[in-house]
């Protein structure tokens, strides 16, 4: 059965299932991105929902890093292998997947482990055909031919010291690094790819989020614009989805000053 959907001014077909509404979430390491992404489920009414009922998924980039070799194993052993560096990535392995979401198939990707640098391929997530498919890591919008498929692109814009200050906490308790290892990484590695690779890719978003999801005006605003792109959408029933936003109406009058545009208009369509 063909599933055709308008999505912005593109129309894609999805013989095999749902053509998703696919958002790209990028920003530096520790700005926020997973934590927008479960924002943005959680007011979709998402988060609670059985993996296979989802509308809305989210993938992580991480997901696609690529298999390393044993020399480079021993490196990243001791801390000197570049995981902030686009060739870390299976970028034809993301596209390949990417295109499969948006063909309406369900793929499955492995999890990620980062105190072995590996993937844990016998974890594997299966990813059903949804609705809005959000993608989030430090460089989705670094491969053109990535870059391409999003129909929405938002850049989670938090400054380098605050980074910092929840990454050090974060890779010590979550992900099994000692002080050390995380400063020495994050000279050597983290930071002067960031400054290379991610953030010029800033300029690709139509979103601008400062501050990451303590900015409620721009997240409210996101979830409602993916509202209004579901409901748009005649297969799905109002009642299905996403009770209503409220808006933190003070806020309004300077939205300007809260969401950074990147565009003539606050959301731009698939391009
Ligand atoms: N607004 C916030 N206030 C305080 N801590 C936050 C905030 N956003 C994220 N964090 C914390 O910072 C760390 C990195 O956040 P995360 O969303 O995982 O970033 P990213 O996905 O960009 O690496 C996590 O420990 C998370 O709980
Ligand atoms: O084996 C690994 C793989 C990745 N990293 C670091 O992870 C971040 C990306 O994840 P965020 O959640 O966006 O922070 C990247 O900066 C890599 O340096 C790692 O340390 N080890």
């Amino acid at each position: 059965m063909s599933d055709t959907r308008l999505n912005g001014n593109r129309k894609m077909s999805a013989p095999e299932g749902k053509s998703p509404f696919l958002i790209g979430v990028a920003g530096g390491t520790a700005s926020g991105k997973s934590t927008v992404c479960k924002r943005i489920m959680e007011k979709l009414g998402q988060a609670e929902i059985d993996n296979k009922q989802r509308q809305v998924v989210c993938i992580a980039q991480d997901s696609f890093y690529r298999d390393l070799t044993p020399s480079e194993i021993a490196k990243a052993a001791k801390g000197q292998f570049n995981f902030d560096h686009p060739d870390a990535f299976d970028e034809t392995l993301m596209k390949t997947t990417l295109n499969d979401i948006l063909a309406g198939k369900i793929v499955t990707i492995p999890t990620y482990d980062y105190k072995n640098h590996a993937l844990k391929k016998n974890e594997l997530l299966t990813i059903y055909p949804a609705d809005v498919v959000l993608f989030e890591g430090i460089l989705v919008f670094y491969f053109p031919e990535v870059r391409k498929l999003f129909h929405m692109k938002l850049f989670v814009d938090t400054d380098s010291d605050t980074r910092l200050a929840r990454r050090v906490p974060r890779d010590i308790n979550e992900r099994g690094r000692s002080l050390d290892q995380v400063l020495n990484q994050y000279m050597n590695f983290v930071k002067p790819a960031f400054e290379e690779f991610c953030s010029p890719t800033k300029k690709f978003a139509d979103v601008i989020i400062p501050r990451g999801a303590d900015n409620h005006v721009a997240i409210d605003l996101i979830v409602q614009h993916i509202r209004e792109i579901l409901s748009n959408n005649p297969r799905i029933s109002e009642e299905r989805i996403l009770p209503n936003t409220q808006l933190h109406s003070p806020a309004n009058h300077s939205l300007s000053n809260k969401i950074a545009l990147n565009g003539e208009a606050v959301f731009k369509r698939p391009h």
